[in-house]
């Protein structure tokens, strides 16, 4: 199986790089300064897995079997018109926040989409160098709920590569489980530039957490997705998990890049239009981030 990572950054890397570890012949697509040093002197990766892995990049993508789609959400348009695919092509997103599969899939048609998310953590350090953060579960799906055969093979792929991941015929609703907890902690850590635990332990800090997951949990009841009140306290355990992290957002913020709003807290306020929810704590986190974005005073 010829495996192709679109938008080897961060995850990409890591788990393009856990693969070609494994034998499987993988292709990292990524940034010119980031293919150069990883074919001169291979992918460095550090942190929970320790490896030096000579794997081939570039920054065209090649036909593949299985592509792992790893851009951010805002170039998922111009990174799957990009993809060369064939009848029988696979693509497996693992991004965050919502919509993803749905616009690969206008692109490249529904039947070739496999949605995913990963709970695994990784960083780009420099060009060449990822660090393996975090260790968590893989859930893989296809998007009508059927569990078939090029499912079930793709996740005994990854789970030889020592990716843990199950398969699931949920994968919409587990979708949102991730993007309720993004919504609840992305935002607000960037804004207010603390680590994810802070979250607890500032009162006012968790009274908007718990209100911007309610809101999530709700819009997402009114689109038919099977989501229990008792996700707010899993926003929370995640908040205590990851204590010590500095969220994804945050990160971006931080470097001055553009961050993935618009599919978390943005989409919660867009999708609460249209079922008639009202959303006004997202979308006040969603102005501010938009605001601090465009804003040279808050790069840290
Ligand atoms: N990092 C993590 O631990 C996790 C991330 N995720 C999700 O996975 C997705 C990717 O995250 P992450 O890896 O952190 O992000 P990164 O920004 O590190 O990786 C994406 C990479 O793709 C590159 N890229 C974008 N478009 C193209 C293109 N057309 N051709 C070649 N390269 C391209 C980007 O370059 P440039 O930056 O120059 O645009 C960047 O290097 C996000 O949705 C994120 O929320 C999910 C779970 C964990
Ligand atoms: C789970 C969490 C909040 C961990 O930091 C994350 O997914 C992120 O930062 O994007």
């Amino acid at each position: 199986m010829k495996i192709v990572v679109m938008g080897a950054g961060a995850i990409g890397s890591l788990f393009g790089g856990l693969l070609a570890l494994r034998g499987e012949d993988v292709l990292l697509v990524g940034r010119r300064s980031h293919v150069d040093a990883i074919n001169s002197r291979g992918l460095k990766i550090s942190g929970m897995t320790d490896a030096i892995v000579h794997v081939r990049a570039s920054t065209h993508p090649e036909e593949g079997d299985l592509i792992l789609f790893t851009v951010k959400s805002y170039d998922t348009e111009k990174a799957a018109s990009s993809l060369i695919i064939n009848d029988d092509t696979i693509v497996l997103s693992l991004q965050n926040g919502l919509g993803n599969e749905e616009k690969i899939a206008e692109v490249v048609g529904r039947e070739h989409v496999i949605g995913g998310v990963t709970s695994y953590g990784a960083l780009f350090l420099e060009p060449g160098h990822v660090s393996h953060t975090g260790i968590g579960e893989t859930v893989i799906g296809e998007l009508d709920g059927s569990i078939t055969e090029r499912v079930s093979r793709l996740s005994d792929l990854l789970n030889k590569a020592g990716i843990m991941t199950s398969v699931t015929d949920s994968i919409k609703r587990k979708i949102w489980e991730k993007l309720v907890v993004n919504v609840g902690i992305n935002a607000i850590t960037a804004i207010t530039g603390v680590k994810n635990g802070k979250l607890l332990e500032i009162p006012q800090l968790r009274e908007l957490m718990r209100y911007a997951s309610l809101e999530a949990v709700e819009v997402g009841r009114k689109q038919g997705i099977d989501l229990g009140y008792d996700l707010i306290d899993r926003v929370e355990e995640v908040a205590r998990r990851t204590a010590e992290n500095r969220s994804s957002m945050l990160q971006d913020i931080s470097r001055g890049k553009k961050t993935e709003i618009d599919a978390i807290n943005g989409m919660i306020v867009r999708l609460g239009e249209e079922v008639g929810v009202d959303t006004p704590v997202n979308r006040i986190l969603t102005l501010l981030v938009r605001g601090i974005e465009k804003s040279e005073a808050f790069r840290r």
